[in-house]
């Protein structure tokens, strides 16, 4: 049994969930980037570090992943111009690392998204919480939802992400296609030390009604997973049967994690997680093992069930420009 009590932020509409999703995905950019929600797309201050919060820079520092920090080294002055060089490249060079779900998040995104001027797209890397094993060109495809609703519309001024999709030779082959996803991770995440878990800043989930959360299924095996990073799933209940899927341990070891859910076909599952956290759903145990990073972003509809729960009012952290 939980004891774990996420934030929940409700909304009377889609556009309501769509603009704070939006605004929470854009002020985690910042974060990550920056140190500070509301960091501007200047990048000449170099006073920046000074701007970065302790908690957040030591977080950097501790888990010392692949930032592609190449150190310049050259033309200084004095050491403390070389510092500040080196202090800048190392700014310059970081990267916003999101995990994405496919489904109905996807629209509630491209809504919030594409209209805001302060997302950094080209310092966006994008990798995906889970994937259905078809070809990029099938509805079914998270990849090729996200690619031909948001990420094709992005206007080109404002640059592009880098995008980390499946190998589509590898859709007949789903444990060597997890293990090679697995390693796109590792690339991306540990190339220059090693790690035990890949830190995103940020997982966004949805949550289908039967209660599977990016590819976890509830009771599948692939939940007890708790050495690979990305597992294969061969035999999904609903939509494409096989699939990719990161473990609960990447999931939960990310910076903040997201659930965006709407409308009532949900309402009977969402009453599930947050009052019979004892049914071990998908999303119960990410509730708890993230306990404190995790925060919902719903619809009234969806949570129309749910007695009991403190709904919270959304305070945007990013203002606008
Ligand atoms: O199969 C999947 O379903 C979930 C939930 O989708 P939704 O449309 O009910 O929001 C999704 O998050 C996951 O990425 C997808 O592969």
């Amino acid at each position: 049994m939980t004891t774990a009590v996420p934030l929940i932020y409700s909304f009377p509409e889609f556009s309501g969930v769509a603009e704070a999703v939006a605004d929470h995905i854009v002020a985690a950019q910042n974060h990550a980037l920056y140190g500070d929600y509301n960091r501007k797309k200047s990048l000449s201050d170099t006073n920046i570090a000074s701007q970065l919060n302790s908690a957040a820079e030591s977080m950097r520092l501790t888990k010392s992943v692949s930032e592609h920090h190449s150190a310049s080294g050259n033309g200084s002055n004095t050491p403390s111009s070389s510092r500040e060089q080196r202090k800048k490249k190392k700014e310059e060079n970081r990267r916003f690392r999101i995990g994405l779900s496919g489904g109905s998040l996807i629209s509630v995104l491209r809504e919030g998204l594409l209209k805001r001027q302060d997302v950094e797209w080209s310092k966006w890397d994008v990798y995906f919480a889970d994937e259905r094993l078809v070809p990029f060109d099938s509805p079914e495809s998270n990849y090729g939802k996200a690619k031909s609703q948001i990420f094709d519309n992005i206007p080109p001024e404002k640059g592009y992400p880098n995008i980390f999709p499946i190998d589509e030779n590898l859709l007949n082959d789903p444990q060597e296609c997890a293990d090679t996803y697995e390693k796109t991770l590792i690339k991306g995440f540990a190339s220059k030390d090693s790690v035990k878990l890949p830190m995103f800043d940020l997982i966004l989930l949805g949550c289908a009604p039967d209660g599977h959360v990016a590819s976890l299924f509830p009771n599948h095996e692939t939940l007890r997973e708790s050495y690979a990073w990305c597992a294969p799933v061969l035999n999904a209940p609903s939509g494409p049967p096989t699939r990719i899927t990161l473990t609960v341990p990447v999931i939960c070891h990310s910076h903040r994690v997201m659930f965006v859910v709407e409308g009532a076909t949900k309402a009977p599952v969402i009453s599930t997680i947050m009052e019979r956290p004892d049914k071990g759903l998908p999303a119960s145990i990410i509730n708890e093992k993230a306990a404190g990073r995790i925060a919902w972003f719903v619809d009234d509809d969806a949570v129309k069930d749910v007695v009991g729960i403190t709904k919270k009012r959304y305070k945007f952290l990013v203002h606008s420009e």
